[in-house]
């Protein structure tokens, strides 16, 4: 029903316990018959595992009702219908979720007994709380001092053994990658591809909430992976026959963290690593994405763009969200961001938001300020309002 391809010398493989191509070491990718699609995309019962004739699970699935989040209309100054897709309204607050429902899955089913990832804080998060629902050992290499606390807490809380190194995410991901071969822990990053499976599942919702596809799809970008699933899901659902037309797909990084950016740029299709990433947005703060040929050929063949943004574009834009109640932590708010940077002349509009406003609320009290403090009286309240 589905194998691995490598995206590079297209060799396919029945192992399911492989994460790069043994022949060239190229990225691999799942490849279904799409004909076994057997879902109906009329909007209704809107959650993951409505797709799951396309999901690479063979076993009943480790779920926590993941998907099915909000696609909200927003109201922003661009000539265009503009919608968010909150993914912060998974149950972990983030859309890594939809990766780890279905990676978690296939860790049990390939008999595994331990997981790993290296993370900026929301794959961890999702990791340590799907695992601990399936029952199995977590580890975590993370960039001391630099994850959000909410991510931390929840990594934390759901057991995972969490080891913070005197390091960046990129050189955590190699780290991790070493350590998983070494010692037969299953690898849960984005270099997995049957968690991107899962990721997909982000196309299918828009078509189905939407009822159509829409023009654009804005998507903040880090390690790359999201963008790369979003697309091969718009790919599948127009094999399948659902859609005409795939959505231009728009990458957004941030300034300091832009390696897939300054390749668009230059028109190539793999990057030069920025050595030492900065931005306030921590869960995009990464200089080596592992996914960037994956993901410049999403925007190349979707005919979309790479944006960068500043960070006080990303700052911008969250406070709006957060005006029509839509929460998200900074990292998110930089597809609005891109957005409303583009001269541009679509019709519908997708800014995908990726992780919940709570995630980061060390962040959030630095830009928004703290609470007015009086003595507790009438009068001195009445003052202030
Ligand atoms: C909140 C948030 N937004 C965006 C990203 C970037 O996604 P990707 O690494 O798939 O590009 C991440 C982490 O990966 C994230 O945690
Ligand atoms: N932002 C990510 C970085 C790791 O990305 P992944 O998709 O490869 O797991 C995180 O939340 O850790």
């Amino acid at each position: 029903m589905y194998l691995l391809r490598c995206i590079e010398c297209g060799e396919n493989f029945e192992n399911e316990l492989i994460y790069t191509c043994p022949k060239c070491g190229g990225l691999l990718e799942v490849v279904f018959d799409v004909s076994n699609a057997d879902f109906r995309l009329d909007g209704n019962n809107v959650t993951l595992w409505k797709y799951r004739s396309l999901l690479p699970v063979r076993i009943e699935p480790v779920t926590l009702f993941e998907g099915g989040t909000p696609l909200y209309p927003v109201d922003v100054d661009v000539d265009a219908r503009v919608f968010v897709k909150h993914e912060g309204l998974n149950p972990s607050g983030s859309f890594k979720d939809r990766g780890m429902t279905v990676g978690v899955t296939k860790a049990l089913e390939l008999g595994m007994k331990s997981v790993a990832c290296a993370s900026t804080g929301n794959t961890s998060a999702s990791m340590a709380m799907y695992s601990a629902r399936a029952g199995l050992r977590a580890y975590v290499l993370l960039p001391s001092g630099k994850v959000a606390l909410g991510k931390l807490a929840q990594a934390m809380m759901h057991g995972a053994r969490v080891i913070a190194i005197r390091g960046n995410f990129d050189v955590a991901l190699k780290l991790v990658r070493e350590i998983s071969e070494r010692k037969g822990l299953y690898l849960l990053n984005s270099v997995n591809p049957f968690r991107l499976e899962g990721q997909k599942t982000i196309a299918f919702e828009i078509v189905d909430q939407l009822g159509h596809a829409p023009d654009a799809v804005f998507v903040p970008v880090g390690n790359a992976g999201n963008i790369s699933a979003i697309y091969k899901g718009f790919l599948e659902l127009r094999e399948a026959g659902y859609i005409d037309e795939i959505p231009k797909m728009i990458g957004v990084q941030a300034e300091g963290a832009n390696p897939i950016y300054r390749a668009f740029v230059e028109g190539k299709d793999s990057i030069e690593p920025v050595e030492n990433p900065e931005t306030i947005a921590t869960a995009i703060r990464i200089g080596a994405p592992v996914n960037a040929r994956k993901a410049l050929r999403a925007v190349y063949s979707s005919k979309g763009k790479v944006l960068q943004v500043s960070d006080e574009e990303i700052v911008s834009a969250q406070k709006m969200l957060a005006k029509q109640g839509i929460g998200v932590e900074p990292a998110s708010a930089s597809s609005l961001a891109g957005l409303l940077k583009e001269d541009s002349d679509f019709d519908t509009v997708v800014c995908i938001a990726t992780g919940n406003l709570l995630k980061d609320p060390e962040e959030v009290m630095r830009v928004s300020g703290t609470p007015v403090e009086v003595d507790a009286n009438i009068s001195e309240i009445e003052r202030l309002i």
